[in-house]
């Protein structure tokens, strides 16, 4: 299963545009501040609306802008995980973990609750609220219910970000047996070379475009 990008879309005075290929591991979206890393990832997502272009996931076409194909991005089977975790404050880590998955068809469902909790470790965690986690401990809720959600593809936007550097490393090796174990395409947006060189397969560059 691999992705294929290419997409292309105007923001204010700013130019977006990528075109790759994520398959199976961990590539690496690189590039500066600004360049329009995050708004690639929204696009893939189903989050925002390229305006030229093509979205597709082991020849299943997400997003075409001539076939006016645009699924929605609950039907796009992505999990996406965010800089700061966004678990819902309201609900349990239990809950929160089996939000997507009872959304999920059950033929998508190739993860269990008790698979997921033991993968990533979080089984003290269960009857916990997000509120008392600390960084590295809400990523890897945040990391399940993505998994948990029946995703075929994680999506992840500098995920290690707001997590203590003391505790980085344990989370890169969650995302290394994730990367090595599901072989699943990852795309993984970071701004720091350390980070890429751990744990990337692949890497692309965004560049700036001008319009
Ligand atoms: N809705 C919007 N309207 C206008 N401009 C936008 C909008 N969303 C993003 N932008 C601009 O588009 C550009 C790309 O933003 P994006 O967040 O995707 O970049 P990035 O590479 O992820 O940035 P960073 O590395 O700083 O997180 C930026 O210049 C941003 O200000």
């Amino acid at each position: 299963m691999s992705f294929d990008v290419d997409v292309k879309k105007t923001l204010g005075h700013h130019v977006v545009k990528a075109r790759f290929t994520a398959p199976a591991g961990l590539t690496v979206l690189s590039g500066p501040s600004g360049v329009g890393k995050t708004s690639v990832l929204n696009m893939m997502a189903g989050l925002l609306r390229p305006d030229e272009g093509r979205v597709s996931i082991g020849g299943d076409i997400l997003f075409d802008a001539r076939e006016a194909i645009d699924l929605p991005a609950h039907r796009r089977r992505l999990g996406y995980v965010f800089q700061d975790g966004r678990l819902f404050p309201h609900l349990r880590v239990r809950a929160n973990l089996l939000y997507g998955h009872r959304l999920a068809r059950p033929q998508y469902r190739w993860m269990s609750l008790e698979e997921v909790v033991s993968f990533l470790g979080i089984g003290h965690l269960l009857d916990r609220w997000p509120n008392g986690l600390s960084g590295g401990e809400a990523q890897r809720v945040a990391i399940g219910r993505a998994l948990l959600s029946g995703a075929r593809a994680l999506l992840l936007d500098e995920p290690l970000a707001s997590i203590d550097p003391a505790r980085r490393g344990e989370i890169m090796d969650v995302i290394l047996r994730i990367r090595d174990e599901l072989g699943l395409p990852i795309v993984y947006v970071t701004h720091d070379p350390a980070e890429a060189d751990r744990l990337a397969t692949r890497r692309v560059e965004i560049t700036p475009s001008s319009l």
